[in-house]
């Protein structure tokens, strides 16, 4: 993975709360450059970009996660006007298609170097399996679909996809290191899985090649979040120094 992309906190902590100020006041206490944030579709819809404008300024990378899935023309507009509100990194749907996502990364072509947000394909859910796939018609397992729909966001412009740890070591060897691979589903070895199907260790993640972990419940709901949070950052530091 080139340095460019990989600095910094490789923990993102999904704020899956219901309101701002219950975001706030956990954003608060958690120590300086310990992770990265994640505002969703139950945040942002309670909360608005005001919140989103506000993270940033207080110096936050944020991964903006609405995974936009529409036609090419609306996906683009949206995608400029999450990249107006400063965010680190955002979302489509790859599954929408090549011709969505080429129109998604070049509505994110002029910003400015720096400030250019990391656009990201989702490929299968975390929570899905098999059978939820043949139910929607998609008859090959989930690691299939997955390689297919990363291909296709890489050559569609994107930097990187989401996908489940497990198969962060088959897309790292296909698509190379400069491709940025993100993976939710990620649970501390003892954790409750809850609804996510293909999951993995923190440690293990890493170590398959996932670049940036996104990790909600087991900090969010953790009794003492800080120590959680800190436990995963140091169950993964020597093997993101080894990388
Ligand atoms: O795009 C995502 O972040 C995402 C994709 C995916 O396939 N699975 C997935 O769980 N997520 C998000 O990652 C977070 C996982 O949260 P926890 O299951 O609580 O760790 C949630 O905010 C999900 O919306």
């Amino acid at each position: 993975m080139s340095s460019n992309l990989m600095d910094g906190p490789r923990v993102i902590v999904a704020l899956d709360f219901p309101d701002g100020p219950t975001a706030l006041k956990f954003v608060q206490q958690l120590p300086p450059g310990s992770c990265r944030l994640k505002v969703g579709k139950e945040l942002f819809t309670s909360a608005g970009p005001e919140l989103v404008r506000q993270l940033v300024a207080m110096g936050h990378d944020v991964f903006l996660d609405l995974k936009f899935h529409d036609i090419p023309n609306t996906v683009a507009r949206a995608c400029g006007a999450a990249a107006q509100l400063g965010v680190w990194m955002m979302n489509v749907h790859a599954s929408g298609g090549r011709r969505m996502m080429e129109a998604a990364a070049a509505a994110l072509k002029d910003c400015d170097g720096e400030r250019k947000p990391l656009l990201i394909g989702v490929t299968v859910l975390t929570s899905m399996g098999a059978e939820d796939l043949a139910e929607i018609g998609v008859n090959v397992e989930p690691a299939a679909q997955v390689e297919r729909l990363a291909q296709l966001a890489k050559v569609s412009g994107l930097d990187g996809v989401v996908c489940s740890p497990r198969e962060a070591g088959q897309l790292r060897a296909q698509l190379g290191d400069d491709f940025v691979l993100v993976t939710p589903g990620v649970r501390p070895a003892g954790a409750s899985k809850d609804d996510q199907t293909r999951v993995m260790t923190p440690a293990d993640a890493i170590r398959d090649g996932a670049g940036y972990l996104v990790i909600g419940r087991p900090v969010t709901q953790a009794t003492d979040p800080v120590s959680a949070l800190e436990a995963i950052n140091a169950e993964i530091q020597g093997i993101v120094q080894g990388t």
